[in-house]
């Protein structure tokens, strides 16, 4: 599935300019990443993809959001998720109170009762922790489990594009691995477009085509995951906390200001 995003405005509470003109494209099969510092505007423009900006006060501007060519700027979430988008939000939205069985019943329940079946021995295959713990209260698995149930859920509901938010946040370097090696994976069987968003640009661009940089609501930078990655300059311009020291970074970006 294509998403096209074009020129996109958000606001919250009709004053706070979250998104100043924001152009971006997830080719079908392709998997993008979306960077930036705290504050850039990336969970914005999830959410505003999603349908889901009304629930934090937010709307759209300006702008369009565009899946395969169709309109799909003011949708609801169910609408959208129909047409094939699943949008993971930061912060892990699980039910924390249920069991990761119950959790992956819950979101599967649009499929036939013979594919949800299939398709939850596919997520437990996948992920034997999940199985292990299946029948367990799903907030006490650990940050890494419940992102893997997350996964889990989100490939229960069939997904053309994923939209992944964060995903690494809180998670041990070696966890984070291996949620990026997981998303690798099932974007590469299923066929699927990825938005990856992430502050963690190395974890991120080890696993995408290309990458948008966002700074102040404002796409900064736009190019080749592997060139970026190459580029000292750009990695360490745009990207400086990750390689260098945040101070560091910081001075470098007080040098080039001219640029
Ligand atoms: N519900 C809200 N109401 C008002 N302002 C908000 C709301 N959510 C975000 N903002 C503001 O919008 C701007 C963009 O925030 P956003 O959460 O999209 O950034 P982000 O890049 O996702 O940052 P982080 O990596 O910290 O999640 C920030 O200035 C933030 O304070």
């Amino acid at each position: 599935m294509e998403l096209l995003v074009e020129n996109l405005k958000a606001v919250y509470r009709g004053v706070i300019l979250a998104l100043d003109g924001v152009s971006l494209r997830v080719g079908p099969g392709e998997a993008v990443a979306l960077l930036g510092p705290n504050g850039a505007g990336k969970s914005t423009l999830v959410r505003a993809v999603a349908g889901l900006l009304p629930k934090f006060e937010g709307r759209v501007l300006d702008g369009h959001i565009r899946l395969n060519g169709q309109e799909a700027t003011h949708l609801d979430p169910v609408r959208l998720s129909a047409l094939g988008l699943t949008a993971l939000l930061e912060g892990r939205p699980i039910f924390r109170h249920l069991t990761p069985l119950e959790n992956l019943v819950a979101a599967g329940h649009r499929l036939s009762p013979k594919a949800l079946k299939e398709g939850i021995e596919e997520v437990f295959a996948r992920f034997p922790r999940l199985f292990e713990r299946r029948n367990e209260q799903a907030g006490y698995l650990s940050g890494g489990e419940q992102q893997m149930l997350l996964l889990g859920m989100a490939l229960l509901t069939e997904p053309k594009l994923l939209v992944v938010d964060e995903p690494s946040l809180g998670l041990a370097p070696k966890l984070v691995a291996e949620v990026m090696a997981t998303l690798d994976a099932l974007r590469r069987e299923k066929g699927l477009s990825l938005l990856l968003v992430e502050q963690n640009a190395r974890a991120a661009l080890g696993v995408v085509d290309r990458v948008y940089v966002l700074e102040r609501g404002r796409v900064v930078f736009e190019g080749d995951a592997k060139a970026a990655m190459a580029d000292q300059d750009v990695m360490e311009f745009y990207l400086g906390k990750d390689v260098v020291g945040f101070r560091e970074a910081k001075r470098y970006r007080r040098r080039k200001r001219w640029v």
